[in-house]
């Protein structure tokens, strides 16, 4: 573990990734140098293709770049082991989808608890967590219902209850208006602020929708695997 300033909570550090494609390879991430403060809301735009899921998805421990280093929270998590990173990104890491990812065979009540099921806690600490989690997002009382019995942006809502459950300090979130009406989106990301501004989470967003990344605090841009301050005119 390296010290790091108590108010940074990711720091990618020279980070480079680049993926195979048969006897090719494609850079997508060059050099990628990036400090977020704790509590902040961050939002990532930039082309299609330019990388962005990449960064976040690197970010959040679900992939892992050639070269540099990313800590979050102080650990080095492009040093962890497989079964170790899986561990960390359970306890540490929200996850937020434009598809949701919920599993259509649950129920409301059963996705949000699923990440609690790796923690030690037991049926009746679970139970409360969900509800806790399920009454935040509004929907305590869908808590029986299937993922094909809520609307979009109520499943979405589950979602974003799953990502928060297990308390994790960072959420991360890829798209997560990209397949709501206006009035479903906005109400996401009046929860995401909420959810910044009361509850202290970090927020990592990418989004191609400029009226999300308004809700965002610091804007950055990737475009072809470099990362700038957003130029003024991009929202
Ligand atoms: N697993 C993979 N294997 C090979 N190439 C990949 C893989 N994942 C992403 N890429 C390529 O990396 C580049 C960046 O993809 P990425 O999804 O990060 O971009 P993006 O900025 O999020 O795009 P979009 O806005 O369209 O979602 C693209 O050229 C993509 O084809």
């Amino acid at each position: 573990m390296h010290a790091m300033p108590k108010d940074i909570i990711v720091s990618v550090e020279h980070v480079f990734k680049s993926y195979r494609r048969g006897s090719q390879t494609v850079p997508v991430l060059e050099d990628i140098t990036l400090a977020i403060g704790r509590g902040e809301y961050l939002a990532l735009m930039g082309p299609s293709g330019s990388g962005k899921s990449t960064l976040l998805n690197l970010i959040a421990g679900l992939d892992r770049p050639n070269s540099g280093a990313i800590m979050v929270e102080g650990v080095d998590i492009t040093s962890l082991q497989e079964s170790d990173l899986a561990h960390w990104r359970a306890g540490s890491v929200g996850f937020i989808f434009q598809f949701y990812n919920l599993i259509p065979v649950l129920t409301a009540f059963e996705n949000v608890e699923l990440p609690l099921l790796l923690t030690r806690l037991s049926k009746r600490e679970r139970r409360e967590h969900v509800l806790t989690a399920l009454s935040l997002v509004d929907l305590a009382d869908r808590m029986d219902h299937y993922p094909r019995q809520l609307s979009g942006g109520q499943q979405q809502r589950v979602a974003i209850a799953r990502a928060v459950v297990t308390d994790p300090a960072l959420l991360v979130a890829d798209e997560p208006t990209g397949d709501l009406d206006r009035k479903s989106a906005a109400a996401v990301l009046d929860l995401m602020d909420q959810l910044n501004q009361e509850l202290g989470k970090t927020i990592i967003l990418v989004t191609h929708d400029p009226s999300a990344a308004k809700r965002a605090r610091r804007l950055q841009f990737l475009d072809k695997g470099v990362l700038s301050d957003a130029p003024q005119d991009t929202l």
